[in-house]
């Protein structure tokens, strides 16, 4: 089979259509990017949430990791496939433009115990809307490593308001802590829950009898203006 000039969401339709058709089932797939200054935690929050484990020892993210974890909501299933992105600027600067095409839901992760990490939120969402990623997009706020309590730099209350100024909905948690794994689950089911009732995406090319399907860029996604 030759992949040569495919998507990303053709690749992803070919491949998960053979599973499904394999295993009968009916699934949707949903792209989720992971974005945030380089150190704050967001690979360990996205291997939390994908392996279960806190991840000890990771690197620094070169491009992209790719993880992915099927949940099953009201009877459907649901895949979730995460772009765990690089914050350093030298290995993110080539990938930028795969980040965002035809992305579905962003969690903006911040780290609890770095002020600057924080401050750049607002950079970190203007590049965002400079790639046209439509308003009905999914966005979520994630305050990492609560439990280095004694050096918190960044009150809740804070972070509250700018989540409030934004219009997302603002999470505080830790990707080591195993009491807070539940926590980890939660913000990716936020996410599952509203995109699963967003309406059912048309499939690209479908194959007479599959079951399976890659959702699509957002209904109303606008052409790109700028
Ligand atoms: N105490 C504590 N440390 C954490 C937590 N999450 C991550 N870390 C640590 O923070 C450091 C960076 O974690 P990563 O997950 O690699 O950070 P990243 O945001 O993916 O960094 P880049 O890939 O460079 O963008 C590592 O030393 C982790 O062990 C947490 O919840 N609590
Ligand atoms: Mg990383």
């Amino acid at each position: 089979m030759a992949f040569a000039h495919t998507t990303e969401h053709e690749f992803s339709t070919v491949f998960d259509r053979e599973r499904l058709e394999s295993e009968g089932l009916q699934t949707r797939i949903f792209k989720i990017i992971v974005i945030g200054d380089s150190n704050v935690g967001k690979t360990c929050l996205s291997y939390r949430f994908c392996g279960g484990k806190f991840l000890k020892n990771p690197e620094a993210t070169i491009g992209v990791d790719f993880r992915e974890r099927t949940l099953q909501l009201d009877g459907e299933s649901i895949k979730l496939q995460i772009w765990d992105t690089a914050g350093q600027e030298r290995f993110r600067k080539s990938m930028v433009e795969h980040y965002y095409r035809n992305v579905h839901a962003i969690i903006f992760v911040y780290d609890v115990t770095n002020l600057s990490s924080f401050e750049s939120l607002p950079e970190w969402i203007e590049e965002c809307g400079r790639h046209c990623v439509p308003p009905m997009v999914p966005r979520i706020l994630v305050g990492n490593k609560c439990d280095l309590r004694g050096s918190r730099e960044v009150p809740a209350s804070r972070a509250q308001r700018l989540a409030d100024s934004y219009n997302f909905p603002l999470f505080e948690t830790s990707a080591k802590d195993p009491s807070e794994k539940e926590h980890v689950d939660a913000i990716f089911l936020t996410l599952a829950y509203k995109l699963k009732n967003h309406k059912p995406l048309r499939l690209k090319q479908p194959a007479e009898g599959s079951a399976a399907f890659l959702s699509g860029p957002p209904e109303e996604d606008s052409s790109c203006l700028c």
